[in-house]
């Protein structure tokens, strides 16, 4: 049941595995990457612009928060020098005072800067979550047909919460890491520029290993939001088909599948975490070689006169502060790979354009008169895989037209052509003479009624869920709708009636009471043009009578078309259409369709035997 997995796009391969990676390749798709790393970034500083004085307050903070790593080992080294030294007492306690200042103002500086830039990552998600959510229901049908609900969904958690994570630490300590490296280095060569000189030849040694572990790294992450995705997807498909899992006993093996994708995770989070984790001490063991190298040099050159035992001391604690922030950049490194490698995930479906929009200046008639024209349509879901073949028919404003055909046959497409849920892929579909695009989308929708056999309810009350069909009605037209469609009498015996909470998707209702209410919804809405799909399972003959007759009570006056499955319809309809393979193969009503004694006939002597008896 599961559906086939679809890389998403935008994902690019894992050097080396992809087809014909050279080293040439490698080095290019190493390129891309950054290329693409910078994009992301700057696509994503767009959002924070908007707090642009917030950040600046908070790159002030940080420069404050940064004078203690700055000014401590300068003082220590005066301290020595002039007062410890020389056995100036007074002289000390007032340096001491002096950094006891210090540690307060850092330390109220440390608190704000992270409360702002929480506030600020808050802000920025807030706003970004906002409008993955908006793009997600604008974007076509067809979209969601190569995406599992569970992947998409991962956008919003897993991905979005790397990113928070990301924002709320990554900003300051990257900053004040910045400012911390630079502020010493300046100190450095204040102080003493030879040896700041002999502390900088170190620091190739950090780009070669956070550039050889952190390109592993970014992969391995990548990888490991992918697979999430892929495992969210599969088990959100396994709670909503819980009831069919359990009817075909397919517990092990959907939990096989599972463990096969667990696995999967396993390597790429453990592959991801390792890599991440050899980051700390790698960057210590070269702080090490950095302090020794400097205490060598430091002790060369106080020996030849050319550094104070002040200065040296001082710039032995400018080494551990130099290696500090560098370390913690190589940490903060894995925090914005997994930020980015989410933020690209996220952009990725941001820039899916929808294919099917509204028009500018759409037409956008309050009402329609309901006349519907196929002409020559043609249609496919997959490229080179046509569904429905040159479709035509007329729906007279007001007529009734009952789509028969076997299953796969193109019943529903048809339906989905004129929702403009998919767009079709030549010919032309008329509503009142005018061509579907040509029409405001909201307007088209809102003169559609459509009433499912599987109904879709809110988590609401019953209420809420019968005027989503239209928010301004008010409670007396709510009750009016139900009383039309058959629903008020079960509502009414409901535990707290019309102010019934339902569950998610109306699960504490039955199908039949779920259909009625959705006809309740439909009725409300007074749409021009209805779609009805007859459900094909069967409900009490009670609630199927109901039924009849709150569709019979919907249809009057409204051009419908119906997916019907019972002869009763299927006679009272003003034509019938009989699909075969995508194409319109008989039409006619009942009595003319049987004299024809062709596909229908023989449809009709075997689907409604049963019910002819
Ligand atoms: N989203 C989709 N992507 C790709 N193919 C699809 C999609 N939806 C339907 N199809 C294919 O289009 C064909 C027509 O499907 P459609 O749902 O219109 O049939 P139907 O006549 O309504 O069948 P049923 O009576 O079983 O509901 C089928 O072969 C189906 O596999």
């Amino acid at each position: 049941m599961s559906k086939p997995k679809t890389t998403a796009p935008g994902v690019t391969a894992l050097p080396g595995r992809g087809v014909g990676h050279g080293s040439a390749g490698m080095f290019k798709t190493e390129k891309a990457e950054v290329k693409n790393s910078r994009k992301t970034i700057r696509r994503f500083w767009d959002y924070m612009k908007a707090y642009k004085i917030r950040l600046l307050f908070v790159v002030f903070l940080v420069l404050v928060a940064s004078l203690q790593q700055m000014l401590t080992p300068w003082l220590i080294s005066i301290a020595i020098d002039r007062y410890i030294l020389p056995g100036d007492l007074s002289g000390l306690l007032r340096i001491v005072l002096i950094m006891g200042g210090l540690i307060a103002i850092v330390a109220a500086a440390g608190w704000l800067q992270q409360y702002m830039m929480i506030r600020i990552s808050q802000d920025t998600l807030g706003t970004l979550r906002r409008q993955l959510f908006s793009h997600l229901q604008r974007l076509d049908l067809k979209y969601y047909d190569s995406h599992t609900h569970g992947e998409l969904m991962s956008r919003f958690t897993n991905d979005i919460e790397n990113i928070s994570n990301a924002m709320s630490q990554v900003v300051t300590q990257f900053l004040s890491s910045v400012i911390a490296i630079l502020g010493v280095l300046v100190m450095m060569f204040i102080l003493n520029p030879p040896l700041a000189f002999v502390t900088l030849a170190t620091v190739p040694l950090i780009f070669v290993v956070t550039k050889v572990i952190g390109k592993r790294t970014r992969e391995s992450f990548k990888q490991q939001q992918r697979l999430l995705g892929t495992i969210n997807g599969h088990i959100e498909e396994s709670i909503t088909g819980t009831t069919i899992i359990r009817l075909f006993r397919r517990e092990a093996a959907e939990e096989k599948t599972l463990d096969s994708m667990n696995r999967e995770l396993k390597h790429a989070s453990t592959k991801a975490q390792v890599l991440a984790g050899l980051m700390g001490p790698l960057m210590n063991l070269t702080n090490n070689i950095r302090y020794a190298v400097v205490a060598a040099a430091g002790g060369v050159f106080g020996i030849m006169g050319i550094a104070s035992v002040g200065t040296i001391a001082a710039f032995l604690n400018y080494t551990r502060q130099f290696g500090r922030p560098i370390s913690q950049i190589a940490q903060l490194y894995n925090s914005i790979l997994s930020a980015l490698a989410g933020a690209e995930r996220v952009f990725e479906v941001l820039d899916q354009r929808p294919e099917i929009f509204s028009p500018d200046n759409g037409a956008a008639p309050s009402a329609l008169r309901g006349e519907v024209t196929f002409r020559h349509v043609n249609f496919c879901y997959v490229q080179g895989k046509p569904i429905l073949k040159d479709i035509n028919l007329h729906a007279a404003p007001g007529s009734n037209i009952a789509l028969v055909g076997p299953t796969g046959a193109g019943k529903t497409t048809i339906i989905n052509l004129l929702t403009r849920f998919y767009d079709i892929g030549s010919g032309e579909i008329l509503i009142d003479g005018k061509a579907i695009g040509e029409y405001d989308l909201t307007a088209l929708r809102r003169n559609l009624g459509l009433v499912l056999q599987d109904t879709f309810l809110f988590r609401g009350t019953v209420m809420d869920n019968i005027r989503y069909g239209n928010m301004e009605a008010d409670d007396d037209a709510v009750y009016a709708a139900a009383r039309s469609s058959r629903a008020h009498h079960f509502i009414r015996h409901l535990p707290e009636a019309y102010q019934t909470m339902l569950s998610e998707e109306g699960g504490n209702l039955s199908q039949g009471q779920r259909q009625l209410i959705s006809i309740a919804r439909a009725l409300l809405a007074n749409p021009s043009i209805l779609i009805l799909d007859e459900a094909t399972s069967s409900v009490d003959s009670r609630t199927e009578f109901l039924i009849q007759e709150g569709m019979s009570e919907l249809m009057k006056g409204r051009t419908s078309f119906v997916i019907a499955h019972r002869l009763s319809t299927i006679r009272g309809a003003d034509m019938i259409l009989v699909l075969k393979e995508g194409t319109i193969v008989e039409r006619g009503n009942h009595q003319e369709l049987l004299k024809q004694n062709g596909f229908y006939a023989g449809l009709h002597a075997t689907h409604f035997e049963t019910e002819l008896r």
